[in-house]
């Protein structure tokens, strides 16, 4: 089912939540909603269940407009961060439940209940305590319960907010895989809340940015992590290293470091070098690629990579983190002072890219 969003604005008394949303999205994808708190994703998610009517727009699902249909006849499950499980029935039953009160000219047999519910829990690998209370279940195991018992009536759509928002690191990592594998068995679409962007660009075939009410950027992972289409989301998604400075002319001064930049920039005054913590590089004696001095403040191998921690050395700016491999450089060790350059990185001026590519700077 693939799901039409025009023109959605919602307001909550004078204060405007969201405005003019525009979405396509596809049949069978599991698409992340990604924003910071307040930026209204569950606001859209509760619009496209029907659970909250927009002021203004059109939610269509397959091309069929559903913005005056009721939450129960858009055929759409759910699973929120607390579902709260009926605590006296069985797992099984919890997952039954959908399907018992469905009105009795579209309830299915009892044998074919049973039949749906045993697949679910073999899917969500708990057939073992089928006839266990939510009380003896972990927190994960109940969340799966949780998952199978939206499942059951075979929604065309799966809206899920924040799903693994109250379990510890592990146990969400490992439902997030579960969730992927499910949808990928089951076809469904999703959409999913989230304010954590590992877990967004983990699972989503597709991620949603929001910032404000606004689609900031929509794509794939990688695509969104490559190519972030405003400095919003490349602050927001993943770690990157911020160095302030000023551009006059064609050089961007950091501290008393003058910079060349290698395009002429029509935008002047205080400006931001963005690199990611895989875009720095660095050497042990100053060069005109490597012209700004750190002081090594914390040294981690990790597996095949080296993770640096920088203190900038006689220049204003706050702690960096670096990444290299073990290669690029040995033996580095606390408070050495080594050089820093870039393997890319992106300057801004205000919400302006001065170059839309990768920029490199030299002394
Ligand atoms: N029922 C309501 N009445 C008034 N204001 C509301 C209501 N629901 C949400 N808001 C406001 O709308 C804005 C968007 O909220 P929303 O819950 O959609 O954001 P969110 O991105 O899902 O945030 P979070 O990650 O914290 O859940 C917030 O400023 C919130 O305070």
């Amino acid at each position: 089912m693939s799901i039409q969003i025009e023109g959605i604005h919602k307001s909550f008394g004078k204060t405007q939540v969201l405005h003019d949303i525009n979405l396509d999205l596809l049949s069978g994808q599991l698409v992340g909603l990604l924003g910071p708190s307040g930026s209204g994703k569950t606001t859209l998610l509760r619009i496209i269940a029907g659970l909250e009517h927009a002021n203004g727009g059109r939610i269509r699902f397959n091309g069929e407009d559903v913005t005056d249909l009721h939450a129960r006849d858009r055929n759409v499950g759910f699973v929120f961060q607390n579902y709260a499980l009926f605590r006296h029935m069985t797992v099984f039953d919890n997952i039954a439940f959908g399907l018992s009160i469905m009105p009795k000219a579209q309830r299915p047999e009892k044998s074919e209940i049973k039949r749906r519910v045993n697949n679910l829990l073999e899917m969500i690998q708990l057939a073992h305590v089928a006839n266990r209370f939510p009380a003896q279940l972990s927190g994960g195991q109940r969340q799966r319960v949780a998952l199978a018992r939206s499942l059951a009536v075979e929604p065309k759509v799966l809206l899920l907010d924040e799903p693994f928002g109250a379990l510890d690191a592990q146990v969400r990592k490992e439902l997030r895989r579960w969730l992927r594998r499910l949808h990928d068995e089951l076809h469904f679409t999703s959409v999913f809340v989230t304010h954590d962007q590992e877990e967004a660009l983990d699972v989503s075939d597709q991620v949603v940015v929001m910032s404000q009410g606004h689609v900031e950027q929509i794509g794939t992972p990688d695509a969104i992590w490559q190519a972030p289409a405003s400095r919003f989301v490349l602050e927001f998604l993943g770690e990157v290293n911020k160095i302030n400075g000023d551009i006059t002319g064609s050089r961007f001064q950091v501290g008393h470091y003058p910079l060349q930049i290698p395009v002429a920039s029509h935008k002047q005054g205080a400006a931001s070098w963005y690199l990611r913590p895989h875009e720095i590089s660095l050497t042990t004696a100053p060069d005109v690629q490597h012209p700004l001095p750190v002081l090594v403040t914390d040294v981690n191998a990790r597996g095949s990579l080296v993770q640096l921690e920088l203190e900038p050395k006689d220049w204003p700016g706050t702690l960096m983190a670096a990444q290299l491999t073990h290669q690029h450089l040995t033996g580095v060790t606390r408070g050495q002072t080594l050089y820093l350059g870039s393997q890319g990185g992106r300057l801004y001026v205000g919400e302006q890219q001065i170059t839309d590519s990768n920029l490199a700077l030299t002394a």
